[in-house]
């Protein structure tokens, strides 16, 4: 795999991430994706010696069926910080969701400038696609910075994702870009989780969302070690909000313990 690959360009990893939120149908996951530990095991055959070795976790708490699972294994820190924003949103607005049919609009261009994609990253030079009969994906490139978008919008398991990598806290307002993202999806539920090479918490983009229209779940900081630090919050309509968990490590020994992904 990634070893293998940048050896033969005579090149050394250094740092490798790997993380995803809970999947919908956890059941139907093929291997190595049937649990998190089986993927970390699958990862550490590969990566697991790199640096002072790996680290897993599975971010959320006990009480939420929702979680966010980090895998990061580092040789060395980088030299400044490189941020990765990654958002999930389930349940989007019927209405909203429309927009990724065929029949509704005719092409992913289309798609691109009715949903208000195109106002996200305004400067990134966007390339996008349309599936039939619905679904969407684009990968868009500004500068160093790049960000995606793939959207699943079949009522009862609508789905979409956005991630941006290469924008900082200096230069984004963290509020002001999930809002343009939040407007495109108007999702029921969504998390944020936001990773740097350096502490998180201590950036422009570390503090706690607060956004009009939802309430915070939960949020959690977790240190990577050298591999830098995870702010996670996670985010619903309306009130009833939770309070905060803590990181459950699920390092080496605590692996085989099964964890519950499934979500109602
Ligand atoms: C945006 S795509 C997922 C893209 C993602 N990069 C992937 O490869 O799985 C998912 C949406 O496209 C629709 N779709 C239609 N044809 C598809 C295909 N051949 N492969 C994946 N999704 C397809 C699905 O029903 C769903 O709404």
């Amino acid at each position: 795999m990634g070893t293998k690959l940048a050896k033969s360009l005579s090149l050394a990893v250094k740092s490798v991430k790997y993380t995803r939120g809970s999947f919908n149908f956890p059941g139907v996951q093929p291997s190595p994706h049937r649990s998190f530990s089986e993927e970390v095991s699958t990862l550490d055959s590969y990566f697991g010696e790199l640096g002072s070795g790996s680290k897993a976790y599975v971010m959320g708490s006990p009480t939420e069926s929702k979680k966010w699972h980090v895998y990061s294994a580092c040789a060395e820190r980088a030299n400044r910080p490189l941020y990765t924003l990654e958002m999930c949103m389930t349940g989007l607005d019927k209405e909203r969701a429309e927009v990724f049919y065929k029949s509704r609009a005719g092409s992913a261009a289309e798609m691109t400038k009715i949903s208000g994609i195109r106002e996200i990253l305004p400067g990134s030079a966007i390339c996008d696609f349309e599936f039939d009969p619905c679904g969407y994906s684009m990968n868009s490139i500004e500068g160093d910075a790049i960000s995606t978008i793939h959207v699943t919008p079949e009522d009862g398991f609508s789905y979409a994702s956005f991630e941006a990598m290469g924008y900082s806290d200096k230069e984004v307002d963290l509020g002001h870009l999930v809002e343009r993202v939040l407007k495109c999806f108007r999702p029921a539920e969504f998390s944020v989780a936001i990773h740097s090479d350096g502490c998180v918490e201590e950036s422009g983009w570390g503090g706690p969302l607060a956004l009009k229209g939802y309430v915070c779940r939960e949020r959690i900081c977790q240190d990577l070690g050298r591999g830098g630090s995870v702010v996670y919050q996670s985010l619903r309509v309306g009130g009833g909000g939770s309070e905060c968990g803590s990181p459950r490590s699920i390092l080496k020994c605590c692996w085989e313990e099964r964890e519950d992904e499934s979500v109602e």
